[in-house]
């Protein structure tokens, strides 16, 4: 449990050191307003870090810490970087990603998370890792968030996407489109709606979270013409969510005008039924600005919206826009989550 009243740790993994996660985490840090919300300490490799502020022009202070419990001793002016897994300059090239630094990307994250459960970080925000990368060396899980349900224990873990003007989660998350369909039930959509509703009213302060939920088909299903599962499945999810929860809750709605509506701040959140449909509209309006929330977790767990992008890491033109949002949603929503267990509504 973080400590009450205290600036908050931020644990921030610098994901695939040969991806722009090195850059957009220095880059980040060098911001004197994401300074001012948080403690942060960077679990990463050192080399790639510096060669990050290095082509950035960013003068650090970096001290590298030798355990996770060193960060309490930090100054507000320096970057603390805890290294849990060694690796050599020619490990870190660009754009040039191996199994070595696969290994080392998997432990960034595992450190991370295990900090944070121990109270030692208040919150974990990734940058970003590389799904095929870590594949190809093993790693059986889609992604971060997964991931983080497995190392956490958690039964479900939601992927939400914020942006300035538009909250999205998603019912499916890495799977082939192909699959959606039949990866749809009552208990799922219900389940990712209950989880969003709470962590609107947890962690963004929203008292009647305004919940929009997509449907799947085109014009939701058209009255059956078009696909039977906003009838089937959907529409009783929100039927049965609606009777369950005290949300607002509406849809199935048609997915190609429901955003519109959105983002003109008819709705707190939309679920999404599928990763496309959710994510195209919020990158769209907000690729520089939204960030990737992990909800249903025992912890608080941001990233940013984008990935290593190899084609431009190591050359200092990742914007960090996302990064800087990522960092400042980790330590508003552990303020806000303090807020709410102070008042013992928890
Ligand atoms: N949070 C995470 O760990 C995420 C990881 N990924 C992973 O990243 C890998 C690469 O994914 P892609 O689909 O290629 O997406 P990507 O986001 O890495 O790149 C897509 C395009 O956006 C550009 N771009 C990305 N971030 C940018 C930034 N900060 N500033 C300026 N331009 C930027 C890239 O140069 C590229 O042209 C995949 O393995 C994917 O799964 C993707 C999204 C989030
Ligand atoms: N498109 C979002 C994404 O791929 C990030 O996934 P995760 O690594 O946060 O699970």
């Amino acid at each position: 449990m973080p400590e009450s009243g205290r600036v908050p740790r931020i644990a921030i993994t610098m994901g695939d050191p040969c991806g722009v996660g090195p850059e957009v985490v220095a880059a980040a840090l060098s911001d004197p307003e994401v300074r001012r919300q948080c403690l942060p300490v960077v679990i990463g490799e050192p080399l790639a870090f510096r060669r990050a502020c290095k082509v950035l022009g960013v003068e650090a202070e970096v001290r590298e810490i030798r355990s996770p419990e060193s960060v309490a001793e930090s100054s507000i002016k320096e970057v603390p970087v805890y290294c849990p897994m060694r690796l050599e300059e020619r490990d870190v090239e660009p754009g040039k990603p191996t199994n070595r630094t696969a290994r080392a990307t998997i432990s960034y994250i595992e450190t991370a998370v295990r900090m944070t459960m121990e109270g030692i970080t208040d919150a974990v925000c990734t940058a970003p890792i590389n799904k095929a990368v870590l594949a190809s060396s093993g790693f059986p899980f889609p992604g971060h968030t997964e991931f983080l349900q497995y190392l956490t224990g958690s039964d479900k873990a939601v992927m939400m996407l914020v942006g300035p003007s538009l909250r999205v989660s998603l019912v499916t998350i890495h799977v082939p489109l192909r699959e959606v369909c039949s990866l749809l039930s009552i208990e799922g959509i219900t389940d990712t709606i209950s989880i969003t509703g709470k962590a609107l009213w947890e962690f963004f302060g929203i008292e009647s979270p305004r919940i929009a939920v997509c449907g799947v088909n085109p014009h939701a299903g058209e009255g059956g013409k078009f696909g039977r599962e906003e009838t089937e499945i959907i529409g009783r999810a929100v039927k049965r969510a609606s009777d369950m929860l005290p949300f607002q809750i509406s849809g199935p709605h048609p997915a190609d005008t429901v955003f519109f509506h959105a983002c003109r701040g008819a709705y707190d959140a939309v679920v999404a039924m599928y990763h496309d449909q959710g994510l195209l509209p919020i990158k769209l309006l907000h690729f520089h600005e939204a960030v990737n929330v992990t909800l249903g977790l025992p912890l608080i767990r941001t990233s940013v919206d984008h990935g290593t992008a190899y084609d431009i890491a190591g050359k200092g033109l990742a914007h960090p826009g996302s990064m800087k949002a990522a960092v400042s949603l980790a330590a508003k929503m552990v303020g806000q989550g303090r807020h709410r267990r102070e008042a013992g509504r928890t």
